[in-house]
């Protein structure tokens, strides 16, 4: 049957690194260049984050709104000094002048230190709530939702984006406000001093506008392509990092240098031209600005000459004049910003409203339970319209051990991912001693649940801590002890700082079978009633496999147990062997009895026999 044997799951190991994190739809990495969708409904949830700093934002405020009129007012006292003391040579007065344009210098410096300080406090203190709210909703999401969202843009929320919002609200929102106060300010004043001199100064406001929006509308585009092609980059050398055996193995090093080159290029080019974009409105802008001095210089002259101004009113305008361009510049230059942070505000507060595991007041925590497990006629599907478990039912007795067999894509780790209730049943029911697992409390079930998977995860911490994991009260006694019956207390003794080691990434440092059996030393201290093992296909030298079957078959002792099977000694001991095919149990029973039938699991069967 060279089809069969071609899907079976008595398969040679699939070569590769595991999922890359990182895949999958929407992979962004950074909101740079893009633009907020509902700015109003963005705004209030931010307000959340800040209202408990709202006196102390009140106060920083009131310092913005003093220094701007401080600010508004120097140029007065210049036009002062100019008519009333330095024209007529009144020196005492001129001191006074002096003096207070001092202390106005030297209290805005204050102010501006105070009002940085006090912002940095409250965008730090925002930025803590917002990361550690993501991070825990995290937590409370379906495992769906992980299949769909790629990792690496996961990640870059709860870093890149939360870190926009603040650093750009904390550099932002004063300069802003201050800008605004200092624009309208000096327009006032301007008029009062001069309404004729003030529409001249304001001839270069829309030229000004004109031009930076010309560049901007440029720079923009190539600002936001850069953050596109730096997105592309970093999506290189993520894969590039996880999938460095595939690499290897096929000596692929070239190819991948070649594409890394092409994209870093490419970005070098973009970002060269964006930087050389956006460095012309500086210049330009200090021509406007002198322009503007001109301006006011020249026909303040002649309005001086004529006797219709004074010529401290000219000193003061060009003041203003200066005064009034720079904040224009800053709330432009600002703007785009504001809106990056904005867009980042939004791609946070999505993962925010992310559905969550539900649960229900009347749920039931399970205390102690016998383990009897059945499904009934249950379908579920990943994706609407196409089942991939179709009315499945089955019944365990407490303490049996299921083997579920079947070729790849068939569905087993769909059912046990259902008794774990990472999913919910379409339709149908699966049941604990009689209760309809959706009644359930999913913590507390989970509690009763061990799970064993073929490539167990790891946490970056000595090897005691990772199988404390299974029970965190557990002593360091009970450790070893359950270490000792997982058979893996001889491996961890030889480590270099034994129980102590700390782990790399994912506990790389180590074979898969020693991580098998660390997990099956996590799983005993846990010590649930229902068991969930995936045995392991490939790379367990046969010492050690014998180790983590002698482990698993004494964790198995007295609890229900679902195995994925992919050993004959294993099937040929299971109570219950479930033969799935295409989403369906196509045949369940002992290995005798579905041998003698002479079906699919014959033939399977038969199949790796000859193999064997
Ligand atoms: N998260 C998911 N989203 C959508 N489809 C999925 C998802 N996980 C699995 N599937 C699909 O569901 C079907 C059953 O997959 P499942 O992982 O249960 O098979 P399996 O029998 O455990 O396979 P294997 O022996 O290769 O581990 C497959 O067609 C697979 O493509």
């Amino acid at each position: 049957m060279p089809e069969q044997r071609q899907q079976s799951s008595f398969q040679p190991p699939v070569f590769g690194p595991g999922p890359v994190p990182g895949r999958g739809p929407g992979h962004r990495f950074s909101s740079k260049g893009a633009k907020p969708k509902d700015l109003r409904a963005t705004l209030k949830r931010l307000w959340e984050y800040f209202k408990e700093f709202k006196l102390l934002l009140l106060g920083i405020f009131l310092t913005v709104t003093i220094g701007a009129i401080l600010q508004i007012i120097s140029p007065l006292l210049i036009q002062k000094a100019i008519d009333n003391y330095i024209i007529p040579r009144k020196l005492s007065g001129l001191y006074k002048i002096a003096l207070a344009m001092i202390g106005i210098y030297i209290l805005n410096s204050f102010f501006a230190y105070l009002q940085g300080y006090g912002m940095m406090v409250i965008s730090q203190r925002a930025v803590f709530k917002m990361r550690n709210d993501l991070f825990s909703k995290i937590q409370r999401m379906p495992i769906k939702i992980f299949d769909t969202r790629a990792h690496g843009d996961l990640m870059s929320r709860l870093t890149n984006d939360i870190d926009v919002v603040t650093n750009t609200l904390n550099a932002s929102l004063t300069s802003i406000f201050s800008s605004m106060i200092t624009i309208t300010g000096s327009i006032i004043v301007m008029f009062i001093l001069s309404p004729i001199l003030t529409v001249l100064t304001l001839t270069v406001v829309p030229l000004m506008f004109w031009l930076t929006n010309l560049i901007a509308t440029r720079t923009r585009k190539l600002f936001s392509q850069n953050q596109k092609l730096l997105g592309s980059l970093n999506s290189i050398i993520e894969e590039d990092i996880t999938g460095q055996k595939v690499i290897k193995v096929f000596t692929r090093e070239a190819k991948e240098i070649q594409k890394f080159e092409r994209v870093n290029r490419e970005l070098t080019q973009v970002g060269i031209r964006a930087q050389i974009f956006s460095g012309i409105i500086p210049p330009l802008m200090n021509l406007l600005n002198n322009l503007a001095f001109i301006i006011v210089a020249a026909s303040g002259g002649f309005l001086a000459l004529k006797g219709f101004i004074t010529v401290g009113t000219i000193a003061s305008f060009i003041q203003y004049a200066r005064q009034f361009t720079r904040p224009l510049n800053e709330l432009a230059n600002q703007f785009n910003q504001i809106q990056s942070a904005f867009a980042a505000a939004e791609r946070v507060f999505e993962i925010m409203d992310e559905e969550e595991e539900t649960s229900f007041e009347d749920e039931i925590d399970l205390q102690d339970i016998k383990g009897e497990v059945e499904f009934k006629n249950v379908w579920f599907s990943y994706t609407k319209g196409q089942p991939v478990i179709k009315n499945v039912s089955f019944k365990v007795k407490p303490g049996q051990m299921v083997a579920l067999v079947g070729p790849t894509g068939s569905g087993k780790t769909t059912i046990v991912n259902l008794l774990s209730r990472f999913y919910d049943v379409d339709s149908g029911q699966i049941l604990i001693d009689g209760i309809d697992i959706r009644k359930i409390n999913r913590h507390n079930l989970r509690k009763k649940l061990g799970i064993v998977l073929q490539d167990t995860f790891l946490f970056s911490e000595p090897v005691k801590e990772n199988i404390r994991y299974g029970k965190l009260s557990a002593t360091d006694d009970e450790v070893i002890l359950a270490s000792k019956m997982a058979n893996a207390h001889d491996f961890i003794k030889h480590l270099p700082h034994g129980y102590n080691t700390v782990l790399t990434d994912n506990g790389m440092d180590l074979s898969q079978g020693q991580r098998q059996l660390l997990a099956i030393a996590r799983a005993i201290l846990s010590d649930p009633a229902i068991l969930i093992l995936d045995e392991a296909t490939s790379n367990i030298d046969t010492r050690t496999e014998k180790l983590v079957q002698s482990a698993m078959l004494k964790l198995m002792q007295g609890r229900t147990s679902f195995v994925i099977a992919h050993r004959l000694s294993t099937i040929r001991n299971a109570d219950l062997i479930l033969v799935i095919y295409n989403g369906e149990i196509i045949e369940q029973g002992t290995h005798d009895e579905l041998l003698a039938k002479k079906g699919f699991y014959y033939n399977l069967y038969m199949s790796q026999f000859v193999v064997v």
